[in-house]
């Protein structure tokens, strides 16, 4: 059995976790993590866990954490893992971080963006950027991974495969993204009240977001030269679910067939990446709870530009499925143990 601790265990992307590992074969919570909630039951924070878990809300002390247990999640703020991390710690556990402070590699775009000067960025260079589908291997070595972020995973994979097969512009990327607003977190925030969400939408962060520079590096990996995109989110009224709508100019005529392959090439043998029928356009309703991630897309002959399409769980596959996914494969366990429960429809 694997002995897992989670650091904020008491927000969105800690209870997805809690709610994932009570069904995995492997893997046995020691340590429900909080600030707020030190010495309350675990199940009085969210009711859902009655009768499931009983254990007691303990605190964020990550050196006692670390003799306790062989895995540690941080699903905290941005700026906390980096603050309690050291080298005593990551020689005795591995360490999940689902915040941004290890996904960039370059700590000054780092800082510039979350606007927080980073504790620990000598932990940066050797940190593996969690996305499994493309960083297997090296996730399976690594002892420090950095869960990618909502927004970036839905758009990553919606876009590399037509990257990598040199099919797009890579200056010509424009990502219209959507997120329900468990995305956001669990602490109260004006802009989250029912009032201000409900029956509205609203683009935010544009031009600003601090998913721009992950986005960037991630897609200049796969164009495999520095990038610059034009991203918006945009806040929809529902609970769950990113659906990523994407464009870009193709550099050639091409057909179905060869983009298809494009995608089939990456993701064939994928079980989390579903590349939908043609002319089936992604849903968030369709992955819904799931770690899946839905991706097509559509030529517009009479533009040449191509629109490449994703939905899933900001929950699930954009956090708390994605990093059980690489605590499977840092682990050496299936794939996907913990992680095949069938999207909830309608
Ligand atoms: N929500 C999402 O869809 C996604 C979230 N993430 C990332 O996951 C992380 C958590 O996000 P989310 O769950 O949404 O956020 P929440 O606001 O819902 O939860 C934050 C958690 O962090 C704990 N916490 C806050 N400050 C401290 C502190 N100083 N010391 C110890 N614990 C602290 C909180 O504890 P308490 O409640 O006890 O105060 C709570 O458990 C963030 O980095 C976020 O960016 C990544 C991808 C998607
Ligand atoms: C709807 C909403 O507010 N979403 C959050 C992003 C989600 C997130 O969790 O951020 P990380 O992936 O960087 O950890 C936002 O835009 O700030």
């Amino acid at each position: 059995m694997i002995r897992v601790g989670i650091i904020g265990a008491t927000g969105y992307a800690g209870q997805e976790i809690v709610r994932l590992l009570m069904g995995h074969k492997e893997a046995k919570i020691q340590w429900y993590g909080s600030r707020s909630y030190i010495d309350k039951r675990y199940y009085e924070v969210f009711q859902n866990m009655f009768q499931i878990v009983d254990d007691t809300c303990l605190d964020d002390n990550m050196e006692e954490l670390a003799n306790q247990v062989d895995v540690i999640f941080t699903a905290t703020p941005q700026g906390l893992c980096a603050s309690l991390i050291n080298e005593g710690i990551l020689s005795k556990v591995k360490v999940v971080d689902l915040s941004a402070d290890f996904r960039i590699k370059d700590v000054k775009t780092y800082e510039l963006w979350y606007g927080i000067q980073h504790k620990t960025p000598q932990f940066i260079p050797e940190a593996v950027y969690g996305l499994c589908e493309i960083n297997r291997e090296e996730i399976k070595k690594a002892r420090l991974v950095a869960n990618p972020g909502c927004y970036p995973t839905c758009s990553t994979l919606s876009i590399y495969p037509l990257l990598k097969e040199g099919l797009i512009d890579p200056d010509t990327i424009i990502i219209d993204a959507k997120s329900g607003t468990s995305g956001a977190g669990r602490g109260a925030k004006l802009d989250n009240l029912y009032c201000e969400v409900n029956e509205n939408i609203k683009a935010y962060g544009v031009a600003t977001h601090r998913h721009t520079p992950e986005i960037e590096e991630q897609l200049g990996y796969a164009a495999g030269k520095e990038i610059r995109i034009n991203f918006t989110p945009h806040l929809v009224p529902m609970n769950r679910g990113i659906l990523v709508t994407a464009y870009a100019s193709l550099k050639k005529q091409v057909s179905y067939e060869e983009v298809k392959g494009a995608y089939d090439t990456y993701y064939a043998n994928e079980t989390f990446v579903r590349v939908l029928d043609r002319d089936v356009c992604p849903q968030t309703k369709w992955v819904e709870g799931s770690n899946y991630v839905d991706v097509n897309f559509k030529i517009d002959p009479r533009t040449n530009r191509i629109i490449m399409m994703g939905a899933m769980d900001n929950l699930v596959k954009g956090a708390a499925g994605q990093a059980v996914q690489n605590m499977n494969l840092m682990f050496g366990l299936p794939e996907n143990e913990g992680l095949m429960q069938v999207p909830m429809f309608p």
